[in-house]
């Protein structure tokens, strides 16, 4: 697993975005070989996705080629309810920058058939060959999309239950907690595994245990993140506060390798070209 503990929250999104970019770019997609991209909602993506419109407007990327798959979804909430994360993805992505309508992928809440619902949205995402690069946030309690703490490690999409502390953590976006729904779409544990690539983006304190599970913790199905851990290609990108329960010593270690010297200005272009290897 590749860790990079950056100092500030807006570095985990100027890195996050310009790895996201890079990585377009350099699959050159095109209509017949599109670049597919799995993302997620919550709070702490919504910088990257900043950067990421502000690269698009600048003509360094471009999302005509680019096919996404949306994590997870609450079941109840129609496309355009304020919370659903179909709306959020609209709001703070896709409505300003150039994908194509028909390459966002979002499980749809208000489905009358669960299981078919999830089942094709495994087979579409097979259908593209995969998913190239998966972005997500964790939980506070180490859920990865819904996967919240007892999901089996094989799971595909399907139905959860959300646990109460999920539920109190993402009442923040509702006017209360009976308003936040009690159960969830989500890929699975699996479905995640099978891409290419997984980033996952961690910042703030509340974050840091899950951190530290999933870098030092054993591979366990009650921090769902830690199964990143037999991942060929996991990426967990943290701010300080997100680092504070690791040990000094894998804190240091992982800065050492990375170039991170929170003395000197990081620079973003250089790491990525030193790291190209990995895009
Ligand atoms: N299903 C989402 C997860 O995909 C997300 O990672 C998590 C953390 O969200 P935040 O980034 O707001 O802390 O919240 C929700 O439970």
């Amino acid at each position: 697993m590749r860790v990079i503990p950056l100092i500030t929250s807006d570095d985990v999104a100027k890195w996050s975005a310009k790895y996201i970019v890079d990585a377009i770019n350099k699959a050159n997609p095109t209509a017949e070989k599109p670049f597919v991209l799995g993302l997620p909602t919550g709070g702490t993506p919504v910088q990257t996705y900043k950067y990421l419109i502000e690269y698009y407007r600048q003509g360094k990327v471009s999302f005509k080629n680019v096919v996404t798959f949306n994590m997870d979804e609450y079941l109840g909430l129609s496309a355009n309810h304020p919370q659903s994360y179909s709306y959020f993805m609209h709001e703070n992505l896709f409505n300003h920058i150039d994908i194509l309508k028909e390459n966002v992928n979002i499980l749809d809440g208000m489905t009358q058939d669960i299981v078919a619902t999830c089942l094709a949205y495994e087979e579409k995402i097979k259908s593209y060959g995969g998913i190239d690069l998966f972005l997500g946030g964790v939980g506070i309690d180490g859920h990865i999309a819904f996967n919240e703490p007892g999901s089996s490690l094989t799971s595909r999409t399907r139905v959860k239950t959300l646990t109460e502390e999920t539920r109190v953590a993402n009442s923040r976006f509702f006017d209360s907690l009976d308003e936040v729904p009690k159960y969830a779409l989500t890929v699975g544990v699996a479905t995640l595994l099978d891409a290419k690539r997984v980033m996952i983006l961690a910042t703030g304190a509340n974050k840091s245990l899950a951190v530290k599970q999933a870098v030092e913790g054993s591979v366990t199905h009650m921090w769902t993140v830690t199964a990143l851990q037999q991942h060929k290609h996991a990426m967990i990108v943290c701010d300080e506060p997100a680092c504070l329960d690791l040990t000094l010593r894998t804190f240091k270690y992982f800065r050492e390798i990375e170039h991170i010297d929170p003395t000197k200005e990081y620079n973003f272009e250089r790491d990525l070209t030193v790291f190209a290897e990995y895009l």
